[in-house]
């Protein structure tokens, strides 16, 4: 069997989403580790009056792109900006585009989707349901196309406890819903959305799992494969450790907690938290093109992309981890000093809640007033909080997955491609991956510098100082009204003082 760089040469790619975070690294792994491929037909929305070619070379500017600029000189040839906004009908495509495309096509990478939890049900149906559905229709009359690989989530079947690699049937058979709310009123729509979820947590989950049906449904004209990744942080070791672009999943909770403004969240300690590093998952997906067109499987095969069955690491290891990388390497500018806890019991993170996060927000907001600036921190915690409530679904449960497919796979691949495509998480160091995707917030969500790192750390201290300042004066001023009330705590009071003079 042809390794996967040279069935990738010569072929001609069509990516969607290539602008977000996943889509990002797999156009700069397939460039990196695939040089021969002919093409990049990227299917970008034009957006804040740029063209989707301005797109692309704004794209070409991140970090991630460096080490390819090294090895590669005439990568950016290989584009093919393509404008295409995918809630429109037909794709928002011209008539000649769509023709070429139709053309030269050799292998899909339907990445694209809506990855928010509150999205209106008809907006998530439409971009990840429909979108699916007219993409699929059009690689349809595409003669050369040998692979169209989907890539949902490990959570599109979140109301299974264990979930293994089939296509699941379809809550509701997805075109009679899609026709069905096309002609109801957006109000009406959001009044039936909880009941039309059921045992779904969101209408992201909810549509990914429809989606997944439609694809399978086109399984029977051309070959399709489906990949489920857990929740993707930053790259292990590709292109270099620690890259990471956007606070989605974790890294918001994991950027809040490092500045000290979030102190607590509701997740059970002792739950698997199924992380993947994003370059696995591409690693995968890649892999997955590969087989998928060279061995035609029957059906459309799905590759549960996860970890917690090989190599698990809990959410208490996880807060363990981050908070001592944080205490070693500091964010800059700290609201306050990094000390977050985990909890499993609703009532005590309602208390820190009360206590770590809305006490001192209404006083530093007061502070900010009675200074003639604007308040902000009770604004900051609102949003916080309801991203941790839409996240707390996943962080107080754990499940597990079947990985007969991606065992198969990878039992499939030559030594090489192993190494160079590896998805393997067997021995990955969850303690110096932790501490590198830190680094990584800090460094790429974050743009700090690593060089103002002596100053966080003074500013620590200078919290610390502040800290211990304060609540010696609460113990003071708390033991003083004591005092005041109680004739026991007075004579006791008396007792010491007297007993340490005499
Ligand atoms: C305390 C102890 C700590 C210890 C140490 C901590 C270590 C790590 C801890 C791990 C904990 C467990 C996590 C379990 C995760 C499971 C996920 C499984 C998912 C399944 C996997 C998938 O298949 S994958 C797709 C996942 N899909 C998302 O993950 C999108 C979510 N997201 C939204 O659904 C929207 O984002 C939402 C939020 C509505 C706001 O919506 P919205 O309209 O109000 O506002 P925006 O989105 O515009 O964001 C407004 C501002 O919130 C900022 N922000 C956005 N997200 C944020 C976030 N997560 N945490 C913080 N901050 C966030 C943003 O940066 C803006 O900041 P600013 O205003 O300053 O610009
Ligand atoms: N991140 C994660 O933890 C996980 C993600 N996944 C799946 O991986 C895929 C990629 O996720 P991720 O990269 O994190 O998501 P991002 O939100 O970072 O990227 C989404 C991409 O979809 C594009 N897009 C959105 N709306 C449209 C539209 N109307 N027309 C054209 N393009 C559009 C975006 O383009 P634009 O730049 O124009 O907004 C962007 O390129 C998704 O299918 C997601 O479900 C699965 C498991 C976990």
């Amino acid at each position: 069997m042809a390794s996967i760089a040279d069935f990738y040469a010569g072929k001609n790619i069509l990516i969607t989403g290539a602008t977000g975070f996943m889509g990002k690294v797999l156009v700069e792994k397939l460039l990196r580790s695939c040089p021969d491929i002919n093409a990049l037909y990227i299917l970008v929305r034009p957006k804040a009056n740029q063209s989707p070619k301005d797109r692309i070379d704004n794209m070409l500017k991140s970090k991630l792109f460096s080490k390819l600029k090294e090895v590669s000189t005439d990568f950016q040839q290989k584009f093919v900006p393509i404008s295409s906004d995918l809630m429109q009908p037909g794709l928002g495509l011209s008539t000649e585009d769509e023709d070429m495309l139709k053309a030269h096509i050799h292998v899909i990478f339907h990445c694209a989707a809506t990855i928010r939890f509150d999205e209106p049900l008809k907006r998530a149906l439409r971009l990840n349901v429909a979108a699916t559905q007219e993409l699929l229709g059009l690689a349809e009359h595409m003669p050369k196309l040998e692979a169209f690989i989907h890539i949902s989530t490990a959570y599109a079947h979140c109301n299974h406890k264990h979930i293994e690699d089939v296509v699941y049937p379809s809550p509701v058979e997805p075109n009679i819903l899609l026709s069905s709310l096309e002609w109801m009123d957006d109000s009406i729509v959001d009044d039936i959305t909880l009941r039309l979820l059921a045992d779904w947590p969101n209408t992201y989950t909810f549509t990914k799992a429809l989606a997944e049906s439609i694809v399978n449904q086109h399984g029977e004209k051309f070959n399709t494969a489906i990949v489920r990744p857990s929740i993707i942080v930053a790259s292990w070791r590709e292109p270099f450790p620690g890259w990471i672009d956007n606070l989605n999943g974790p890294s918001g909770v994991l950027v809040a907690a490092g500045k000290g403004v979030m102190r607590t969240m509701m997740a059970d300690n002792n739950a698997v938290a199924d992380i993947i590093p994003v370059d696995v998952v591409i690693n995968l997906m890649l892999a997955a093109g590969w087989y998928t067109a060279v061995q035609r499987p029957q059906s459309t095969l799905v590759y549960n992309c996860t970890t917690g069955g090989v190599n698990p690491i809990l959410w208490g290891d996880i807060e363990r981890s981050v908070m001592s990388t944080f205490k070693q390497i500091p964010l800059d500018k700290a609201f306050r000093r990094p000390n977050a806890n985990f909890t499993s019991s609703y009532l005590s993170n309602r208390f820190w809640n009360l206590f770590t996060h809305k006490v001192p927000a209404l006083a530093y907001d007061t502070y900010l007033r009675l200074s003639g600036n604007e308040p902000m921190m009770m604004k900051l915690y609102k949003k916080l909080h309801k991203a941790a409530g839409l996240l707390e679904y996943f962080s107080v449960r754990q499940w597990s997955w079947s990985s007969k497919n991606l065992d198969m796979l990878k039992g499939q691949l030559s030594a090489e491609d192993q190494q160079n495509f590896n998805f393997d998480v067997g021995h990955l160091n969850w303690l110096e991956y932790m501490e590198k995707y830190c680094i990584g917030a800090k460094k790429y969500i974050l743009n700090e510098d690593m060089a103002d790192i002596p100053a966080a750390k003074q500013h620590l201290k200078k919290l610390r100082n502040i800290c211990y300042t304060c609540n010696t004066l609460l113990l003071v001023f708390v033991w003083h009204i004591f005092i005041a009330q109680s004739q026991v705590a007075n004579d006791l009071w008396s007792y010491m003082v007297s007993s340490s003079f005499a």
